[in-house]
């Protein structure tokens, strides 16, 4: 066996061998499947890319009819669920709230026959139907309203923002949302995908699979730092203040959320998607201040740090599109998520196909043979 070097973050280092997606970081190349990201995010639904990433081809229109009626089916939460999140406290982070959801479906369908087709189809059609009622309920419950109930007529984008807002949104809405799900799915070996393989790699189900991960994509390295780029804008206040704030964070070392990639050493090709449809937005709903705020950020940053291949990632225009849509800032990861899980959900499937437990190794830097000492002498 070749003995490694230690790599922090595990940077450069493949996990295993996929067909799923493919990123170039040089050129800013994304494409699922080997259909780059902006043709799926201008032809393409979310149900549809989802069909594409789990099962490995785009589905005929029989076989996308069958997909959408058994998701619509199942948008309904189990009334014991209901109750669970009536006990979340409100002040809860809804991620927290999506991951003990996806974990507590585990108590009603783990059956673990992973080597069953039906039972991979029922799990990856129970999680991508009911993720968002979670989120959409959360929403309502933790407002003290009663959660609203999906509606069949309307296509799963439509339907979430539906549920969230409590009114049918307008078109455009439905379709900008469509596109976000459809281009934030799938991102090879980024945390949460890789935790979600880990978790798999042991065999255990798949409600804990992407328990796991929604609880790694909550992170402000990673889908995270959509929340903190709108507090960021806020705490930054006026298009005079971007520089003087960029100077002050750089001089203490700090991080600006939103920017920065392990792969991308350009601008990421969705964060270009996501700036298109943030005006799309603002040319029929209004403009935002904040965009503003955030193209001269954009300019800046790039100024000072270009040079170092730092530039806007997914997470930087995604929250002003959010905020358009009547999407409360502490949900934008769970929107996330609920596009995330098709990723997932594929991932999880592969590594069973082909699965060998993940068990790395370390480079020790403790001592040996260290004498007890008892707590009296301490
Ligand atoms: C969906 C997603 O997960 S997209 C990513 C969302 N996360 C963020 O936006 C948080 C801000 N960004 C970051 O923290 C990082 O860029 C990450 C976590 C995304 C990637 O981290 P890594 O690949 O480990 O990069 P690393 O931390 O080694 O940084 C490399 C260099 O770039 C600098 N750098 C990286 N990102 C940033 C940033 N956002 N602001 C300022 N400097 C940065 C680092 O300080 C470091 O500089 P140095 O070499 O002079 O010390
Ligand atoms: O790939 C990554 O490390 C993070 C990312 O952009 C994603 O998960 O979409």
């Amino acid at each position: 066996m070749t003995v490694c070097e230690f790599r922090a973050g595990l940077e450069g280092v493949p996990v295993t061998q996929s067909s799923i997606s493919f990123v170039d970081g040089q050129k800013g190349i994304l494409e699922y499947r080997g259909i780059p990201i902006q043709e799926l995010a201008e032809k393409s639904t979310f149900l549809e890319t989802a069909y594409l990433l789990i099962w490995k081809e785009l589905p005929t229109k029989e076989e996308l009819e069958a997909f959408k009626n058994e998701i619509r089916y199942h948008r309904r939460l189990k009334y014991r669920i209901r109750d669970m999140m009536k006990c979340f406290p409100e002040s809860g982070h809804p991620m927290d709230a999506l991951q003990a959801c996806a974990a507590a479906l585990g108590l009603f369908y783990s059956r673990r026959a992973l080597d069953d087709p039906t039972y991979i189809r029922e799990a990856v059609v129970r999680l991508l139907a009911k993720i968002p009622t979670m989120v959409a309920a959360f929403q309502l419950m933790r407002k003290g309203n009663d959660p609203v109930q999906p509606r069949d007529d309307l296509n799963y984008a439509a339907n979430f923002l539906y549920m969230l807002n409590e009114k049918e949104p307008d078109p455009l809405a439905a379709k900008i949302f469509e596109v976000c799900l459809v281009i934030h799915a799938e991102h090879t070996i980024n945390a949460s995908t890789f935790s979600a393989m880990v978790t798999a790699s042991t065999l255990t189900d798949p409600y804990a699979v992407i328990a796991s991960a929604v609880g790694t994509l909550a992170g402000p390295l990673h889908g995270g730092a959509s929340e903190e780029v709108i507090e960021m804008l806020e705490e930054i206040g006026s298009v005079e203040n971007v520089r003087p704030y960029l100077d002050d964070r750089l001089q203490r070392k700090a991080r600006i959320m939103g920017f920065g990639h392990r792969v991308y050493k350009v601008k990421d090709p969705r964060a270009i998607i996501l700036q298109e449809l943030a005006e799309q937005l603002f040319e029929k709903f209004g403009h935002d201040k904040y965009y503003d705020i955030a193209t001269e950020l954009e300019r800046a940053v790039e100024e000072k740090l270009g040079g170092k291949g730092i530039y806007p990632n997914v997470d930087f225009y995604s929250g002003l599109v959010y905020r358009k849509l009547g999407i409360p800032t502490d949900l934008f990861t769970p929107v996330f998520a609920i596009s995330r899980v098709a990723g997932w959900l594929a991932h999880w499937k592969e590594q069973l196909n082909e699965n060998r437990i993940f068990r790395p190794t370390q480079i020790y830097t403790g001592l040996h043979s260290v004498p007890y000492v008892s707590i009296d002498d301490r």
